[in-house]
């Protein structure tokens, strides 16, 4: 399987390209074309069904639902105009340290 930055960055030049494309022609377009309100919707939806699937001891349908929110999450990032390697970066940022003291961090910083 190739590098997982890699995969992400493919598909997030393709969500860039795609955005712009014919709404009849692209589920991506076409999510945009309904603006961003919509594509929340979405994120919202595929969490809940990740969840359903996590809940119910799903396995493989756990598999399909979070590549289902993985790709929403980065047509959400998309249109905020966020590049996945933020996201990549703040990730690396908190390797190797507690999530505890993460927390007590947010906490003093006024952050959520
Ligand atoms: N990875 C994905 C991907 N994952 C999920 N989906 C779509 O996300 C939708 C989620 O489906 P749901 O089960 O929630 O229900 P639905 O009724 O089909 O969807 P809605 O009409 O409710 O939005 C499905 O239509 C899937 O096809 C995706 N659509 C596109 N991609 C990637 O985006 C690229 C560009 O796609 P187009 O914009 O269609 O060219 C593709 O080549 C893929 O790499």
């Amino acid at each position: 399987m190739s590098d997982a930055r890699e995969i992400l960055q493919q598909l997030a030049a393709t969500i860039e390209q795609r955005r712009s494309a014919p709404a009849d022609s692209s589920y991506v377009a076409k999510l945009h074309s309904k603006g961003l309100d919509a594509i929340l919707k979405k994120v919202g939806e595929e969490a809940t069904e990740a969840v359903i699937a996590a809940k119910g001891g799903e396995r493989q349908q756990l598999v399909y639902e979070t590549a289902d929110l993985w790709f929403h999450s980065l047509v959400m990032l998309n249109a905020s105009g966020i590049d996945i390697d933020e996201v990549l970066a703040e990730l690396q940022r908190r390797l190797g340290r507690s999530g505890l003291d993460e927390k007590a961090a947010r906490g003093q910083n006024g952050e959520n």
